[in-house]
């Protein structure tokens, strides 16, 4: 199940990310199994499925919160896994994660929020870790907002700053938990656009949970698809291959919103 020639994506890069035969869950409860894939160094991959079937669950695994039941990460050809605990959150201090509300502190200026990885995890002097949070939000396009509390700026906006506060710390790969979700239309599509520019002026790799298919299409380079009835993955690749040429019906008709399977059904 290895991606198709012709990938849209930037097709010869090595594997920043390999994912090889992961089984994952929590207690006794299988999420998903025999995960096998890789992530490309600059590609936006995504990690995609319907509701439930364990997209949060393989992020959580790739960014260091949960042990697989067996199988390895390979970050950077480090086996993620099997580091000691140190060495594995050296590592995962050079990847950045934006959650899906932007999980902004609301007592603390835009400034502040951007500063917090940078006091947690650098001894930089003050003014230059502000110097940094003004350069994070011009690079989302929020310069000048830096004295703003999240409560004084849009949704859309809120998002654009928990992507820079994500990038703080220069991360090699950024890690998006649906980033679109609860936006309008037109904010949903500048941030796939901030999401492409900054893939193009930073080469940063990036890894986004979501089943908005319009912003699949978009920003993905690559993909994974998770099936929560057979709890493994049924595809992976380029999205716009796979609704086109996938064999599985299950892949094609949510690539299509159902449609494929109407079509051979007339
Ligand atoms: N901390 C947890 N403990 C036990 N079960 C969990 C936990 N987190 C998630 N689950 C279960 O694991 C399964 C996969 O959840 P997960 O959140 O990974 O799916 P998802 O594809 O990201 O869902 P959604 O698209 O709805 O966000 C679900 O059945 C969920 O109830």
């Amino acid at each position: 199940m290895s991606a198709p020639d012709g990938n849209a994506g930037t097709g010869s890069a090595p594997a920043h990310i390999r994912v090889e035969g992961i089984t994952l869950g929590y207690g006794e409860t299988l999420v998903q199994q025999d995960l096998t894939f890789d992530i490309r160094r600059g590609d936006v991959f995504v990690i995609m499925g319907g509701s439930g079937c364990g997209k949060s669950t393989v992020m959580r695994c790739l960014t260091g919160l949960l042990a697989p039941w067996s199988g390895r990460v390979l970050l950077g050809g480090e086996s993620l896994w099997e580091l000691p605990a140190a060495r594995r959150s050296a590592l995962m201090r050079r990847n950045g994660v934006m959650y899906q509300s932007g999980a902004l502190w609301s007592s603390m200026t835009l400034e502040e929020n951007i500063c917090l990885p940078l006091e947690q995890y650098t001894k930089l002097a003050p003014e230059q870790m502000r110097a940094i949070a003004e350069y994070k939000l011009a690079l989302v396009g929020l310069a000048g907002f830096g004295d703003h509390y999240p409560s004084e700026i849009s949704g859309g906006m809120r998002k654009r700053v928990g992507v820079a506060r994500a990038m703080a710390l220069d991360p090699e790969v950024l890690f998006f938990d649906e980033p679109s979700a609860g936006l309008d239309p037109l904010s949903a599509r500048r941030l796939d656009e901030l999401i492409l520019e900054l893939r193009e002026s930073l080469g940063t790799t990036m890894v986004v949970i979501s089943h908005e298919l319009d912003s699949i299409f978009t920003i993905a380079d690559d993909a994974v698809f998770l099936d929560a009835e057979t709890k493994t993955m049924l595809a992976t690749g380029n999205p716009h291959e796979l609704r086109d040429h996938s064999p599985v019906a299950q892949v094609r008709a949510f690539l299509t919103r159902g449609e494929a399977d109407q079509d051979a059904a007339a």
